[in-house]
């Protein structure tokens, strides 16, 4: 089994011109300034000016199985941009030039066997490091594989990436001690061995690390790229000497442009030969960075003196080493246009890849027991039980034992019923897919699974725990309150319930969905709610014209509806008891009876509109989701 994982191809990328520009925002002749630049002179411009901004500036060069390519720069010097666009993560419409593996165009297949390590740590905090990675192996690896088998490459990639102390550790997150920043960097990197990739991209792996922990994980990767053949190409942001050491490759950036590509070891040497040269020992990364800072102590020279140090830089570039950097590249025999070797792609790979998707319901099962895992201490959360509980219980004191005819009070607590269960899980599925987010982006990126099956496993996950706290608190508030004293209305009361919670649940997917910001889609969500519940129709009867087809969309309306039917029926049975033909108009129940319970919606309306906005508001969540993705 790890020998069929270990016979993935070897991967040979040449990156050549690469520019990428951005437009920067668009300054208008009255002053406004939308983009990055302030500057006076385009205060004054009349017309609308669109800015641009090269990022980078034609990068070349290239890397080889067995190598260890490192890509130094400053902060903004374009280090993340260049390695989106090696790694296939910036739409090629976006930049110019041409990224190869094995002398062709990154197909699918290549971007597969491609491991690609963001910057952030994009991992869920509550489960275990190996949770994590098990749950990735049965999402990514070949589904010919078993479960064992996929435990069993967990286990060997842990052990490769020195993982196996904290195994059964927590990721943890800012607020719930986990692993160290070290360890969730290998979980990371693991995340991406897992499918035995040819080559692996890392952007800035040792940042927040100390130099000890930064040295062992850059270790790890000239392990892998030395031993194991792999190519990989990683950004750091200020290497110690003893991790500059390790890498085979080096290429400085400054300002998006190349001030240096070449082997890591005679980087010093091309420095000197173009009169840069440090005026005292120190680590060959730190003065690498001082030059692309443009920052140069030099003896005996004055600030006047001394040269544009990142101009000349540039040009020293451009003139000796950038024409040869780019024969390199373009002289390997796989650019000129010979066939790749046919080791690259092997039959038997190809057919590995062709059987390794998952099955939609696999995929869907394994989500749907990460989401459990991930999200137990949330769903089970003590608090919310307890908040539930404590509602429930006021409720039943409040309304302890009420009479059947009193029915103002009645239909408050129908009411509440219908403010508490509609306000409640709204506001909880909000939160849902904006925090899942870059997790989500990032697995879809890699093509883990899909989009219907995450979305499946994601509302069907959380409807488990949003049915048993309603059915929770109905069982206590129902019959501490004296309602209907008969099964069959309470279940029917309880089924109620639980459609309207899913209704209100799915209106929270949607707008978080649509939104995609937890702050700003909970106050739409809450708005939202308050108007539904407004316009319910228990607080005013002589809703305004204007704004009283706003209760046909509330789900709050539909619910106390069909509670109230429950109950009361049509109104007939107690509006005979209460001998309402006498006091029409005059009895506050009977007035009740007229404005609340006759006359109103028909109960299969209810049910078809709540049934069309369960689906309704699934499905917009659904295309929100589609949209992000696209
Ligand atoms: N889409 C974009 N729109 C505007 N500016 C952008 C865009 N993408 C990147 N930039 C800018 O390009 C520059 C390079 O960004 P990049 O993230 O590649 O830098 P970096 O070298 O990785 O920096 P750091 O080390 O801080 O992560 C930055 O100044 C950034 O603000």
């Amino acid at each position: 089994m790890t020998q069929q994982l270990q016979s993935s191809p070897t991967i040979h990328l040449q990156f050549l011109d690469i520019c990428y520009k951005v437009k920067v925002g668009k300054i208008s002749g009255n002053g406004v300034i939308r983009g990055l630049f302030r500057r006076a002179n385009y205060m004054d411009a009349e017309n609308v000016i669109d800015q641009e901004r090269t990022i980078l500036n034609g990068i070349t060069g290239m890397v080889q199985p067995g190598e260890l390519l490192a890509v130094l720069g400053p902060s903004g010097s374009g280090k993340s941009t260049l390695l989106n666009a090696l790694a296939g993560r910036l739409p090629e419409q976006c930049f110019t030039g041409k990224v190869l593996a094995n002398g062709r165009k990154m197909t699918k297949t290549v971007l597969k066997r491609t491991g690609f390590v963001t910057q952030d740590d994009v991992l869920y905090p509550h489960l275990t490091v190996r949770e994590t990675l098990i749950f990735c192996a049965l999402l990514r690896l070949p589904k010919n594989l078993s479960r064992w088998e996929k435990a069993a490459v967990v286990d060997s990639v842990m052990a490769e990436v020195g993982l196996c102390k904290c195994a059964d550790t927590i990721i943890g997150n800012t607020f719930i001690r986990g692993v160290s920043g070290g360890e969730r960097k290998r979980v990371s990197i693991a995340h991406e061995m897992l499918v035995n990739p040819s080559l692996l991209i890392l952007d800035e792996p040792t940042s927040g690390l100390d130099s000890t922990a930064a040295h062992r994980l850059i270790s790890t990767l000239g392990v892998l790229a030395h031993q194991k053949g792999k190519t990989v190409v990683t950004s750091v942001h200020q290497p110690s000497s003893r991790v500059f050491q390790t890498f085979d490759t080096v290429l400085v950036l400054s300002e998006g442009r190349c001030i240096y590509f070449g082997k890591g070891s005679e980087a010093m040497r091309y420095f000197e030969s173009v009169d840069f040269r440090p005026s005292f020992p120190m680590n060959p990364a730190d003065f690498l960075l001082d030059l692309a800072n443009g920052v140069w102590q030099q003896d005996n020279v004055t600030e006047k003196e001394r040269p544009n140090v990142k101009h000349t830089l540039i040009s020293s570039y451009n003139n000796l080493l950038a024409s040869k950097v780019k024969d390199a590249c373009l002289d390997t025999p796989l650019i000129k246009g010979h066939t790749p070797v046919k080791s690259l792609e092997p039959k038997e790979y190809r057919t590995k890849c062709a059987n390794s998707v998952n099955t939609w319901f696999n995929q869907f099962t394994v989500l749907i027991q990460r989401s459990l895992k991930e999200r137990k201490h949330e769903t089970f959360n003590p608090l919310r039980v307890f908040q539930v509980i404590a509602a429930s219980l006021l409720a039943g004191f409040m309304w302890w034992h009420s009479d059947f005819r009193d029915i103002q009070d009645r239909l408050g607590l129908l009411f509440f019923f219908s403010i508490f269960w509609g306000v409640f899980p709204s506001f909880n599925a909000v939160f849902a897919f904006p925090q899942d987010r870059a997790v989500f982006m990032k697995e879809q990126a890699s093509g883990m699974y899909s989009l219907s099956s995450y979305f499946m496993a994601r509302i069907v996950g959380d409807a488990p725990m949003e049915l048993i706290l309603p059915t929770m608190f109905l069982s206590i508030t129902y019959w501490m309150c004296g309602l209907k004293p008969e099964l069959g209305a309470f279940l029917l009361t309880l089924l109620i319930l639980l459609a309207y919670v899913l209704v209100s649940q799915g209106l929270g997917f949607a707008v978080g969905a649509i939104i995609m910001d937890a702050k700003q889609a909970s106050t739409v969500v809450t708005v939202t709610m308050l108007a539904f519940v407004l316009t319910g129709g228990y607080y005013v009867h002589k809703v305004p014209g204007f704004i009283a087809w706003m209760k046909y969309i509330s789900s709050t309306y539909y619910n106390y509806r069909l509670l109230i039917h429950v109950q009361y029926g049509h109104g007939r049975e107690i509006w005979y008891l209460l001998g309402c033909f006498q006091y029409r108009g005059k009895h506050a129940s009977c007035k009740f009876i007229e404005d609340d319970i006759e006359g109103q919606i028909s109960t299969a309306s209810c049910v078809g509109i709540l049934l069309i906005m369960f689906v309704g508001y699934r499905l917009l969540a659904y295309l929100a989701l589609r949209r992000i993705k696209a």
